[in-house]
């Protein structure tokens, strides 16, 4: 008798005549799913006499077979049977066992026995029975369906359900993959494509969200059982199955949901042992997508497949994140396919892990922008992120100090579409769950799970999917709205996005957020709602699916704070996932769940706001709060976690989290994603100076300081009263020495080093919050560091030649320098020495924590870069202020300027009686002039080299490298 192959949410089981197989919700069943409308042992399969029978054992909600409660039925080749409803039902198709082979199939036959269960897989030489699925079914044929618009903001998406019980999925002829289909209008968004049935209840979209482009999707092959649009599609989302304990053990390992404080951290994920395709594994095993596949496509033997933006791609992807030729599925000669990056500007992945080229396995996820991929067989499973997601958080546990717990164990999961709002007293670690939950800092236990994939160890790929609004405004207020969005749109967008392309999206998402009219203001004309709506525009540039506020409404009144919350409900409601950390009670109404942190840091409760207030047994919310800080030392977590609800919590999270299977090691050290790569570097830092350019033009007080400093502090030094300059007296002088060189240069050298200083010492505190949220979108550190280099370089070496001109105005100056004109010579150290100081007020800058420690620290920075000139007192032969002088600018600067004018003999020995007794690096020759100004950059570089380091200290957790 032939083996029966089961397909349900596009997995494929092959079932082996020897043993019998039980389907259910227990994860010890064979085949184990989540659909909570399925018993935990629903129903057992097996071969009885040589023929497969389902037998329902005692289920809740019922096995059905053409629209028919049953108990006992036969199944065989076409056999559809529902689990928990006669037609919304999780879908099972059966077909027979895998069709003959012919040698080169044998690779590809292999990755479907990857699938089978228990060892099952046979060596290359057993064929098995023949398939009649692929009898007579030709080399792929490619088949497009007419594309669907996805819904503007508010609409509803356009659903299209799998075949009923019973149905044949429609073969659609069509154009190639990647090609629109002539003649088919796409229909106008919200509405339902013609021909497309209206979704059944617990339908699952399976069109894309509010403004994107839809992906091309390929419709089944005849007498192929569909993958896309079947069962689960039709059924809702939830029907998902979890894989055979096989599959764990080949590696697609899963994570248990501990209950108890303790176990939590077995709540990591599993990686797989090296299987037959190499890369990027460990760690960064993937779960698997546990949902209906947006979309199948055919991938014809011997051809490659392009993934790109660009319609000339065999498969169009559309997105933010996706380049015009992103990424290639070439064919091995081995039967297999390797991805293979073409380049893209956001990269390609493989289980989370940026590749460049690698083969890919049967478990392997592919991501390209907000796509994933999977082979199946001769099918790619393309699974398109619309934000409709599960995401949770298991146990999180963060410890700082010497072990002092500040988040406590927080669990808790949110379906699509929620919004939730993170409340609690001050300290009770709300910010720190906020950056647990972004991987800005990682929590040093538990997980958090997207879509069923571990956000820490996939971070390189899904931080794209992240949006995050932090308190401070992550805008520059000197720019416009459009502007402001323009760039952010540049530095986030892939860099062969056209400029039409990123209007287009601005004007969409202003549009989105009722921001059009404010577009050509400056960020800081708006009102504190206004702003908050920008930020949250500039976040959903790139269409994230999950979104995270850090008390948005923080300093609004409660009219703003309602239009904030407002927004916000209707951003989750358009599909996103929205979390919200606030201190305003006032609009929890409109909330999905609100999760109440307790001092310690616990959970004390999650749940459904309208139940909160009757779980804590207080009347209002003040008073709950008071609660709290009059019994801090309670245990508020315990009783959370002994409260029927928290049961429920448990259970939603456990129905959305595969289990840990049996056998998998139970704990796994965090990982760390890779840095991952940026776009191009040249591109990022032409935006970053321009950006920068922009921001100082429109800032004409900075502009106005800027040209005002080094003309005050040259035209301070024309006060030095002198006779002969910079020069040294005549010989028929009565005077051998002129000491006032010395003086004023000291007064243009300390005023190089202020300005220099005063240039760049708030440069980055003040933009920290925007570096720290750029930065985990891709932002390069080295781009963002040399954009500061460059243009506040240029700013200060144009400031040493404004001062040296009005310096050296009215002096006297030695007729011959050493190897240029003596002003030109000094102009250059001058400005060296500006570069130099610059670059040391960017370590203060990067150093400090709040903008005014800048301050003081640059004051005692002036004063020391006085003491140490050289002019003021003898400095060589002084041990321990001879080498101490050799870290200061300005000494190397007097020195390389004193080379030039010969200072040594211009001005007084310091000993009347050794007048041949002159600092060493006063000498007036071409190489010492070349050392000290040598030297001054080396320190200049030195100080670049710290800033890089200091950069890191605010960087996401995860970023560093
Ligand atoms: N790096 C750290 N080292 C030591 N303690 C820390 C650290 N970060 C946070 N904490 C402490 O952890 C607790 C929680 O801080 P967190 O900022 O998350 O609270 P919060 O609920 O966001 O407070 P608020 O509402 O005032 O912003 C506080 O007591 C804080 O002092």
């Amino acid at each position: 008798m032939p083996e029966l192959v089961l397909h349900a949410n596009g997995r494929t089981w092959t079932l082996d005549t020897s043993r019998s197989y039980t389907i259910g919700r227990d994860q010890q069943a064979d085949i184990s799913c989540i659909d909570r409308r399925v018993s935990r042992r629903h129903l057992m399969i097996r071969c009885d006499g040589g023929t497969w029978v389902i037998e329902d054992l005692g289920s809740a909600n019922g096995t059905f077979a053409e629209g028919r409660r049953i108990q006992r039925i036969e199944v065989g080749h076409g056999s559809i049977v529902r689990l928990g409803n006669a037609s919304t039902g999780m879908r099972l198709d059966f077909t027979g066992a895998p069709a003959a082979v012919s040698d080169d199939q044998a690779t590809a036959d292999l990755r479907i026995r990857a699938g089978l269960p228990r060892g099952e897989a046979r060596p290359p030489g057993d064929r098995g029975a023949a398939d009649p699925t692929d009898r007579g079914t030709p080399e792929a044929a490619t088949v497009t369906p007419p594309v669907v618009p996805g819904p503007r903001a508010g609409e509803a998406s356009p659903v299209v359900p799998g075949p009923g019980v019973g149905e044949v999925p429609p073969v659609v002829p069509g154009p190639r993959v990647g090609e629109v289909p002539p003649g088919v209008p796409g229909p106008r968004a919200g509405e339902v494509p013609p021909g497309v049935p209206s979704p059944g209840v617990g339908a699952a979209p399976s069109g894309p969200r509010g403004g994107e482009a839809p992906p091309v999707v390929s419709g089944p092959r005849a007498g192929e059982v569909p993958g896309a649009a079947t069962g689960a599609a039709a059924a809702g989302g939830d029907d998902l199955f979890r894989p055979l304990p096989h599959h764990a053990a080949s590696g697609l390992a899963r994570a248990a949901v501990p209950r108890t404080p303790g176990d939590a951290g077995e709540a990591r994920d599993t990686p797989r042992p090296g299987g037959p395709t190499a890369g990027p594994r460990g760690a960064a095993a993937a779960l698997s997508i546990d949902r209906s596949p947006s979309g199948v496509h055919s991938l014809v033997r011997g051809e490659r497949l392009r993934i790109g933006r660009a319609p000339d791609n065999e498969l169009v992807v559309e997105g933010p994140y996706v380049s015009r030729h992103h990424a290639e599925f070439r064919p091995l000669p081995d039967g297999r396919f390797e991805i293979v990056d073409l380049g893209s500007h956001n990269g390609t992945y493989v289980n989370g892990q940026p590749v460049g080229r690698q083969i890919i396995g049967p478990y392997d996820i592919v991501g390209v922008g907000h796509s994933a991929f999977r082979l199946a067989g001769d099918r790619l499973e393309q699974f398109v992120d619309t934000g409709e997601v599960f995401f949770a958080a298991r146990n999180l546990t963060v410890t700082v100090g010497r072990g002092k717990t500040i988040l406590d164990d927080v669990s808790f999961g949110v379906p699509q579409k929620s919004l939730v709002a993170v409340i609690g007293p001050s300290g009770s670690g709300k910010s720190t769950l906020l950056r647990a939950l972004t991987g800005y800092r990682p929590a040093d236990r538990g997980q958090v799970l997207y879509d069923h994939r571990d956000l820490y160890v996939q971070f390189a790929e899904l931080r794209r999917r992240i949006g995050l609004v932090p308190q401070d405004d992550i805008l520059h207020k000197e720019l416009t709205v459009e502007t402001a969005l323009m760039y952010a749109a540049r530095l986030r967008f892939p860099g062969d996005t056209k400029a039409a392309e990123r209007k287009a999206r601005i004007d969409e998402v202003l549009q989105e957020l009722r921001l059009d009219v404010h577009r050509l203001k400056k960020v800081a004309s708006l009102s504190g709602g206004q702003r908050k709506r920008v930020s949250v525009a500039l976040e959903l540039l790139t269409k994230p699916s999950l979104l995270f506020l850090d008390e948005p409404t923080s300093g609004l009144d409660p009219g703003l704070d309602r239009d904030v919350m407002k927004l916000l409900r209707e951003l989750a409601d358009d599909g996103r996932t929205v979390l919200v950390v606030t201190h305003s009670v006032a609009e929890l109404s409109l909330c999905d769940r609100v999760l109440v942190m307790a001092p310690g840091g616990s959970v004390a409760y999650f749940g459904p706001p309208d139940e909160a207030l009757d779980f804590f047994g207080h009347d209002s919310w003040p008073d709950v709060f008071s609660a709290f800080e009059n019994h801090r030392d309670d245990d508020w977590g315990g009783r959370w976690r002994a409260s029927r609800q928290y049961d429920r919590c448990v259970a939603e999270i456990d129905s959305a989290v595969p289990p840990r299977q049996p056998g998998t090691p139970a704990t796994q050290p965090p990982a760390r994603a890779p840095q991952p790569r940026p776009q191009r570097w040249t591109g990022q830092l032409w935006t970053l100076m321009r950006r920068y350019v922009s921001v100082i033009a429109s800032d004409k007080g900075f502009m106005a300081l800027m040209v005002l400093l080094p003309a005050v502090l040259g035209g301070l030094s024309c006060l030095v009263p002198a006779t002969y300059g910079l020069a040294p007296p005549p010989p028929d002088s009565r005077f051998r020495y002129n000491q006032e060189s010395g003086t004023i240069l000291l007064v243009l050298v300390v005023g190089m080093c202020f300005s220099g200083a005063a240039n760049s010492v708030r440069e980055l505190i003040k933009e920290r919050v925007i570096y720290e949220r750029e930065r985990a979108t891709g932002l390069s550190r080295s781009a963002y560091l040399m954009s500061k280099v460059i243009v506040l370089g240029l700013i200060t070496a144009a400031q040493g030649v404004v001062l040296c001109v009005i310096g050296f105005s009215v002096r006297h100056m030695p007729a011959q320098g050493l190897l240029m004109p003596t002003a030109v010579e000094v102009c250059v150290v001058v400005s060296a020495l500006g570069f130099t100081t610059m670059m040391f007020g960017l370590v203060i800058s990067a150093l400090v924590r709040t903008p005014e420690k800048t301050m003081p620290l640059l004051v005692m920075y002036a004063v020391v870069q006085v003491v140490f000139t050289g002019v003021l007192f003898k400095l060589f032969d002084a041990p321990g202020v001879e080498q101490a002088g050799w870290l200061m600018p300005a000494r190397w600067a007097v020195a390389g300027a004193g080379t030039t004018l010969d200072l040594a003999h211009t001005m007084p020995p310091w000993n009347l009686d050794k007048p041949d007794e002159i600092d060493p690096l006063w000498a007036h020759t071409v190489t010492q002039w070349g050392i000290d100004l040598g030297v001054l950059l080396a320190i200049g570089l030195v100080c670049g080299f710290a800033v890089a380091r200091l950069l890191r200290r605010h960087e996401p957790e995860v970023m560093r490298d």
